[in-house]
Formats: C-alpha cells, structure tokens, sequence
C-alpha cells in the first residue's frame, strides 16, 4: 500500500492528503507516538518519540514520522530538527520485532517498504537535525540517530548505541551499513558490524558514533547549543553541501529500492530467521521476568 494511502487508512474518512495532515494534527493529542513541539520563533522543531514501552519503530510509527517529517519539511518557518524520546532510558529499541515476526509476506513488503521511506526522507532532510539520545539506541534506533547532522548522548554508562543486528541473527541491510561507514569509516564498521556492537557512551564518542557525550541534565541544552551553531550557516549552502555528500548513498538504494523490498521479504520469511526472532524475543520477555 502506497504511504499516502497506509495515512489514510490509519484516519479514516479523510478525503485527500492536506486532510490526513490536519486530522494528523489535530488529533496529535490522542493517539500519538510521535508529539512535535515547535518554537517557531527559533524555527526549532522537537519530535519526541512516544511509543511506550521501547519506542519501537512499528510501522504505525515510522508511518507518524513519515507523515510528521513531510509536514515539517513544508514549513519553511523550521529550519532545525531535534530527535528525543519523551521518556528518557530508551531512545528508540529499533525496527519493531513484531512487524518482522509471525506475519506474511505482504506485511514484511508493507514495513520494509515504509522504513526505506523513513530512512530515505531522514537522510535527506533539508533541516538541520540533531539526535538526543536520551537512552538505549541499538539497531534501527542507531539507524535513525546516524541520518542526523549531529548526535548528542547521554552520559549514562546503561544507555548504548550501535547495529547489533547480526547479534540477532540477522543482517544489517546495506544501506543501514553505508550509513554507518559513512558515520565512522570502513575499518570501524567492519569490526562493529560484523561483532554487532553495542557501545555504552564512551566507546560511543571514541568510535564516532556519537558527536558529544554530555550528563544526562544537560542533553537537551547541549543539543540546542550545537543547533544554534549549525543554524548560523546559510540553509542554502549547508543544504546544497549535504544533498551533494549524500547522494551517492542515497542513489543507491533509490536504484534498486524494490529488489531490496525482495531480498527483505525472502530473508525475513525464512523458517531459521523467525526461529531466531522467536528465540530472541524470548530471550527479552526471561530477561524482564
Ligand atoms: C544473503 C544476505 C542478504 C542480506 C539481506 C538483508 C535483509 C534484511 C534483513 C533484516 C534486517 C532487519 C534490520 C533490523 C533492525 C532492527 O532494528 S531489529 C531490532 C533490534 N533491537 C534490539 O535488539 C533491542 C531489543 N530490546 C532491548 O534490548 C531492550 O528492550 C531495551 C531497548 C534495551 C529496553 O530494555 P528494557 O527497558 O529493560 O525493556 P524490556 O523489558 O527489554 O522490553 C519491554 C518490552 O518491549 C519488547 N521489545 C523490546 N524491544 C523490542 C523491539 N525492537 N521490537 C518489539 N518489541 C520489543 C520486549 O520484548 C518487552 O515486551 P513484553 O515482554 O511483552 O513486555
């Protein structure tokens, strides 16, 4: 299903596209898992994640970013873009498990195609974005954290970041692994790739896969103190710069977007893969008990 029309069946009886953003809107105080705070008069924007319990990226929620970051983007009154979760401890717990498991192949086609949408309007978002991370941050939440211009974390030694996919069984797709060479280079990515590591905030910063580690208090001041001075460039120079530095990347998954939809939904279905997820999922419910 086309996203315009996965909005529309998320609300229901809106006739065109404007009505899916004003209902979008207007009803933000009731369902939402994602809440956007705007200070126009610094034409500076917070999404806060709030998917309770991990923030994980379902694709009812990568469907609210979408939508949220389009409306942004066509508000030329907010240049700068802050990435938060509303309940400090988990920033985001990556792509949803559940939309990956137990489900049939048009539903995997349905979400991979929706966080390639995600992925490909975060990478070249004409904003200046900034990632707080105020918590745990693996796999799909690392992915999120990687399209911004600048990552701020938390210094709490509980919170760690990183592509801990193959730790799951699984594979990191290979745009999720060009991001990551081009955050922190290809000799680091193949060692954190290949181990699935997950770095606590200090490896974070040494490795580069976080710009600024920072006490907890003060993630958010230091996250609006690196805006202020990204925000002193000119948006056309800076925008023209960054399009220009990540083209190639993003090229290359435009070029074969629905071949990788395929090799997804075939890697995704096979029986040792969901016997994996499985495993793991359980993994996670003894862990909590
Ligand atoms: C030939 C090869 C070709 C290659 C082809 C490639 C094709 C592509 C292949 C597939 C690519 C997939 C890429 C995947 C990316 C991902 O993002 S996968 C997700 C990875 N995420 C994780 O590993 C994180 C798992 N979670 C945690 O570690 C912890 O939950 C936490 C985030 C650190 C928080 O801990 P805590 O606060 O203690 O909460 P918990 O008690 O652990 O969890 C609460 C409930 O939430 C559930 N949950 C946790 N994470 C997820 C998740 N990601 N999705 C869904 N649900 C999640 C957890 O099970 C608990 O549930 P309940 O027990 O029911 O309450």
């Amino acid at each position: 299903m086309a996203l315009a029309s996965r909005a529309r069946a998320l609300l229901p009886g809106a006739r065109s596209w404007g009505a899916v953003l004003a209902r979008v809107t207007a009803q933000r105080a009731m369902s939402h898992r994602v809440v956007v705070e705007t200070d126009a008069a610094a034409g500076v924007a917070v999404m806060k994640f709030r998917n309770p319990p991990v923030n994980s990226l379902s694709l009812e929620m990568v469907t609210e970013l979408v939508i949220n970051l389009e409306k942004l983007e066509n508000d030329k009154t907010v240049r700068g873009l802050i990435f938060t979760s509303e309940s400090p401890g988990v920033f985001s717990s990556g792509l949803n498990l559940l939309d990956m498991y137990g489900r049939n192949p048009a539903h995997y086609a349905e979400y991979w195609k929706a966080v390639q949408e995600l992925w490909l309007r975060l990478y070249q978002c004409p904003m200046v974005t900034v990632a707080t991370i105020n918590g745990a941050c693996p796999a799909g939440g690392c992915l999120i954290s990687m399209t911004c211009d600048y990552r701020v974390m938390a210094d709490n030694p509980k919170y760690t970041i990183g592509l801990n996919e193959t730790q799951l069984g699984i594979v990191a797709p290979f745009w999720f692994k060009d991001t990551l060479v081009n955050t922190i280079g290809y000799r680091a990515s193949e060692i954190s790739l290949q181990l699935g590591l997950l770095y606590p905030p200090a490896e974070a910063l040494r490795v580069g896969i976080v710009d600024k580690v920072v006490p907890e208090d003060q993630v958010h001041s230091a996250a609006l103190a690196v805006m202020a001075q990204w925000l002193a460039i000119p948006d056309h120079a800076r925008q023209l710069t960054k399009a220009m530095l990540r083209k190639p990347t993003v090229d290359n998954l435009v070029r074969q977007r629905d071949a990788d939809i395929q090799q997804f939904v075939s890697f995704i279905s096979r029986d040792s893969i969901q016997k994996g997820l499985q495993m793991y999922l359980q993994m996670l419910k003894q862990k909590k008990a």
